[in-house]
């Protein structure tokens, strides 16, 4: 009540400034505060649990974070945008952070240097529904493509998938936790060869296997 009351009277002083033709942050102190601020605005990192995630994911990512102690493994962190982007394109979010927690992609991924592999820890929520209770293929493509791609970016730099096969073996249930396990097998020249597979939390049941081939980006040509 107090709060809404502050907000109500800080727009009044606001409205009554701009009357006056005062700046909208010359009208208001709390508003100036935050425009003039120097404090940088820290990006989120999605890379981390919250509440939506399941208790099999929450079990695999301490696990993960165990073996980052001794320095073999490191998490990568993970945000919805690009500083990349230009202006007109301000709203662009990364495909697999664009929704809301627990609903769409719920990911971490690890990377351990020394064996060139990644882990990606996977919860697909109901908007990623295919046929009625499991993932839909393309929502499984979509964490392959993105686990595979970070296993070739690490050592490749900017690199774009240009051939991704996958076999679906298995129905991925709804909601359920899956590990994607990604290796860079060779190199030659700018293609970097790939394969993963997509197990169960207790790696019983093998989902999908697929394999990738990227192409390190030439700065010389232009992709359009
Ligand atoms: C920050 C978060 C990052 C998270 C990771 C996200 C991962 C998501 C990644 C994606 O989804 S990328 C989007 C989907 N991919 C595309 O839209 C790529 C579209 N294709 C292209 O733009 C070009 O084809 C490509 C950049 C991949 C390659 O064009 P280039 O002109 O650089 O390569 P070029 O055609 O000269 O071929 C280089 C070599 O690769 C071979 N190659 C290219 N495409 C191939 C293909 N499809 N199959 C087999 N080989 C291929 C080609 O034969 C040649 O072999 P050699 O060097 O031995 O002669």
């Amino acid at each position: 009540m107090l709060r809404s009351c502050t907000a109500a009277l800080r727009t009044l002083r606001a409205l009554r400034g701009r009357r006056e033709g005062a700046s909208p942050a010359a009208r208001d102190p709390v508003l100036a505060r935050r425009w003039f601020s120097t404090e940088k605005v820290i990006p989120k990192d999605h890379a981390l649990p919250n509440p939506s995630w399941s208790k099999d994911l929450r079990l695999l990512f301490d696990q993960f974070m165990k073996k980052c102690e001794d320095g073999s493994w490191e998490r990568l962190p993970s945000y919805k945008n690009s500083k990349l982007v230009k202006e007109q394109l301000s709203q662009a979010q990364l495909f697999t952070r664009g929704y809301e927690d627990g609903l769409g992609f719920e990911y971490v991924i690890f990377y351990n240097d020394d064996e060139k592999r990644t882990v990606c820890l996977f919860q697909g929520g109901p908007y990623l529904q295919g046929v009625p209770g499991f993932l839909h293929g393309g929502a499984i493509a979509t964490m392959i493509d993105a686990a595979v791609g970070m296993c070739a970016a690490i050592p490749g730099g900017i690199v774009m998938t240009a051939n991704l096969n996958i076999n679906f073996k298995r129905p991925i249930p709804l909601c359920s936790v899956v590990v994607i396990n990604s290796q860079l097998d060779k190199i030659e020249g700018r293609k970097l060869f790939l394969s993963c597979t997509v197990r169960s939390a207790d790696e019983k049941i093998l989902y999908s296997e697929a394999t990738g081939l990227f192409i390190k980006l030439d700065p010389e040509k232009s992709l359009i």
